[in-house]
């Protein structure tokens, strides 16, 4: 089927829509990037066509958690704005949540908007954490800012990464307070930095200064010490909270008691951790194992059941990929000692052939709920939705028509990240995006991109979402 011009108005017709509450045979009017009607019958005039038949036509996906052209351990990672998030729309994916980093002591405001400058070339929408990596009056008076000038509703903290990025729990408890009266949400890369430094050097003392050191200084234990104690702040101030990156059992069960116990905890997943296991670091080849290298680190096998319950069951709500990519030379920087070995793999192309395939496929999710966890939940907490994560009229045209039969072999010779590996190389996966939709431009389509670069738009974020505080929701006391 050619492609349709950018004329503006879309008919897609004859797909199955596939939105996370239901499914429904019904066609769909887009005009000037938003969703103008859904139905049959409907007049198309002028419309250009596109076939859905056979295809689920779901929310593009929502990956919250990348980091392009990041600078981070001596590199920057590899993909920018444009070539990653190229690589998102070819996968299904129309919409990221980056990171935006200061400066050692620097100014969140201008993190912000170097990153919104870096953003530019994007060709789908995003929009950014900002990063919270020490603590004054004025971090508390420029998060302030961010939430009520610049549509930002979430910031970000690592309790790892000792001596550049971590923060302390003083620092976490002024800054958790603070966006709690904000109506922003705090994500937290759970690891205790302080036993991750203290098995580093231990490990290095012994002679292991290869990559098999890298999961041996994160053991599960360190991800479930520090996500049991960013919750228990959380608890101590009333605040909502997210947890990156969760790949143990022993975190989700700390959010999983949480929950239970009424706490507003969200947990991340990502596509990797789902699917890949401690056995890429099971090897003399440096290149191999480098490139696994991230953090957390991958995990026994056993982890994996737990962490696909929990998507199931509704412990975890989100699926992403902490996209950051490094190549062979960059992650080669720690050949002597893995503590140098740039953090980071990719995936931002993969994760929804990866979740419709292991998740869908084998009946560990349903349609519907891959939904839910590859866009809709994301659209809830970071208060998006229905804007996006939504297929209804008003909604952002952000599309995908989704094969959930078509089949296709992952590598790095065919991927679009700007990366010289793929984690996944190799695997077949059935369920791929053979049209990804984008502001209502078809930006992907019968295996070709259709890209501009500066397409993709800045999407403020307004603070309070709902499902993050309920009291403001309902205009009763908090
Ligand atoms: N995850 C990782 O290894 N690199 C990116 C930074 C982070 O999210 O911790
Ligand atoms: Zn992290
Ligand atoms: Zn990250």
């Amino acid at each position: 089927m050619p492609l349709p011009e950018r004329s503006g108005t879309l008919l897609i017709r004859g797909g199955t829509i596939q939105t996370a509450e239901s499914a429904l045979r019904a066609d769909i009017l887009v005009r000037d990037g938003i969703i103008a009607a859904i139905g049959d019958g409907l007049d198309t005039s002028g419309a250009d066509v596109l076939d859905a038949g056979g295809l689920l036509v779901i929310p593009g996906g929502i990956d919250p958690h990348t980091h392009m052209e990041m600078p981070f351990m001596g590199e920057v990672s590899s993909d920018d704005f444009r070539t990653g998030t190229e690589a998102a729309v070819a996968g299904g994916t129309t919409m990221i949540i980056d990171f935006a980093i200061p400066e050692p002591g620097g100014s969140l405001i201008e993190a912000w908007r170097v990153w919104s400058e870096r953003a530019k070339k994007a060709v789908c929408d995003y929009a950014f954490h900002v990063c919270v990596t020490h603590w004054s009056a004025s971090v508390a008076s420029e998060m302030e800012t961010l939430v009520r000038d610049h549509g930002v509703n979430s910031f970000k903290h690592f309790m790892a990464y000792k001596g550049a990025l971590m923060v302390d729990d003083g620092v976490l408890l002024s800054s958790v307070g603070h966006a709690l009266s904000l109506g922003a949400l705090c994500n937290v890369h759970a690891e205790n930095g302080d036993a991750v430094a203290h098995l580093q050097k231990t490990l290095l003392e012994r002679g292991i200064t290869g990559p098999k050191g890298h999961p041996l200084s994160r053991p599960p234990s360190v991800e479930g010490e520090a996500a049991q104690r960013i919750i228990a702040i959380a608890d101590v101030l009333g605040a909502p909270i997210y947890i990156v990156h969760v790949s143990t059992a022993d975190a989700t069960d700390a959010i999983g008691r949480a929950r239970a116990n009424g706490q507003r905890v969200f947990g991340e997943v990502l596509a990797q951790h789902l699917v890949i296991d401690d056995s890429v670091y099971d090897t003399d080849d440096f290149r191999s194992a480098a490139a696994h290298v991230m953090s957390p680190p991958f995990r026994p096998k056993s982890h994996q059941a737990k962490l696909w319950a929990g998507l199931a069951n509704g412990t975890l709500q989100t699926t992403a990929t902490d996209h950051c990519c490094f190549c062979a030379p960059q992650k080669a920087n720690g050949r002597d000692d893995f503590t140098k070995i740039p953090n980071g793999t990719p995936g931002i192309e993969d994760r929804m052939s990866v979740l419709w395939h292991h998740g869908v496929r084998t009946g560990r999710l349903t349609p519907a709920e891959f939904v839910a966890v590859t866009s809709t939940n994301t659209a809830k907490i970071f208060n998006i939705h229905p804007r996006k994560g939504n297929v209804s009229v008003g909604a952002d045209a952000d599309l995908v028509l989704w094969d959930p039969n078509g089949t296709r072999t992952i590598s790095a010779a065919t991927h679009h990240q700007r990366v010289d590996y793929n984690v996944f190389e190799g695997m077949e996966v059935t369920g791929l995006a053979r049209t990804t939709i984008a502001g209502g431009h078809v930006v992907w389509h019968e295996n070709q991109l259709h890209t501009v670069p500066g397409s993709g738009r800045y999407v403020a974020r307004p603070p309070f979402a709902p499902i993050c505080f309920p009291h403001a929701d309902t205009g009763a006391a908090g």
